[in-house]
């Protein structure tokens, strides 16, 4: 071979793990129910991803499933490039730390003091010195704009904005790679769910962090995410039916070709009230059926 042509083995180097997490082919089967079926969903790092869709359409058990909380029936979850069901204990670890949950109701500890609350994820994990505590602690409670003597007291001292941050700030605490949302502006009033909007957007700004928000808020969804899936009801879809009616930017929502998603982000109830229409007829005509069987038995108890 002529030397000028040679080239130089170089060592190989692991490809970048564009995605964060990796779903394929999901099925979750709970009290003989199929909630999820057939999902496959990658989440590059550092995207915004809002859950969206009706009631009991399975958001939160795929969030779950996401982190191994909950376990599919079928499919497997990568969460960078490791099967998180086949993970050893200590990998476990290590991986729950690499993840941060805003419960909904913030979900804080009474009985602690908020900057006891803040400090929890650091004491569970013993990842820090005790010298260090309180000065992370106070940083993340700055980062959520909350000033530092908020630490002594109590959640139930907090309006329900103040707990939500300070949901936040523990979630953040660990700077984890992956921040779970379940529904963070519910219940609050517009403007601090705005506030709560806008410090989700400064968390990924200041970090290279990825995020699932699980929410029933357009606004959340419109304002802060970078891709929006909405899941519709398993029982409600025809089997060769995909689950996920919309998998694309928030700001394509609004006229998509499919009338199930227009009309879920613009509150329309369509064929939804069409059908409690039809069960309220079907409940009318069954109760006249009955009324009509009890007038030939006069003697029979309305209620027995
Ligand atoms: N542990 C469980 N055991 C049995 N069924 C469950 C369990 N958890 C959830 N489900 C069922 O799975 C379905 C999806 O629930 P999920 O909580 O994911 O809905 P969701 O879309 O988050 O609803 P919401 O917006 O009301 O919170 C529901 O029918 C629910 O009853």
């Amino acid at each position: 071979m002529d030397s000028d042509t040679q080239t130089i083995e170089l060592p190989e180097e692991p490809p970048a793990r564009q995605y964060l997490l990796d779903a394929q082919d999901l099925h979750v089967e709970l009290s003989g129910h199929h909630v999820l079926k057939r999902i496959n969903l990658k989440i590059p790092r550092g995207e915004t991803l809002a859950l969206i869709g009706e009631s009991g359409c399975g958001k939160t058990v795929l969030m779950k499933t996401l982190v191994g909380l909950v376990r599919p029936s079928r499919g497997i979850v990568r969460f960078d490039g490791q099967d998180i069901a086949a993970m050893k204990p200590a990998e476990a670890v290590n991986f729950r730390k690499k993840i941060g949950f805003v419960f909904q109701n913030a979900a804080l500890f009474d009985s602690m003091t908020v900057g006891q609350n803040v400090a929890f994820p650091l004491r569970q994990h013993n990842v820090v010195d005790a010298d260090q505590v309180e000065p992370l602690v106070l940083r993340a409670l700055g980062e959520v704009g909350l000033p530092d003597d908020i630490v002594r007291r109590r959640p139930a001292q907090l309006s329900g904005g103040m707990r939500k941050r300070v949901g936040i700030a523990r979630a953040l605490i660990l700077q984890p790679d992956l921040v779970l949302y379940d529904e963070p502006t519910t219940g609050l009033d517009p403007i601090v769910s705005d506030v709560i909007n806008e410090l989700m957007l400064g968390v990924r700004r200041k970090y290279p962090v990825t995020s699932i928000i699980v929410t029933h808020d357009m606004n959340t969804a419109r304002k802060v995410a970078d891709r929006v899936i909405m899941l519709y009801p398993r029982r409600r879809l025809k089997d060769h039916e995909s689950q996920v009616l919309f998998d694309g930017p928030p700001t394509s929502l609004e006229n998509f070709e499919d009338r199930r998603v227009r009309q879920f982000v613009r509150g329309e109830a369509g064929e939804r009230l069409m059908e409690m229409r039809q069960l309220s007829e079907e409940m009318d005509e069954q109760l006249d059926n009955d009324r009509f069987e009890n007038e030939d038995d006069d003697e029979s108890p309305l209620v027995q």
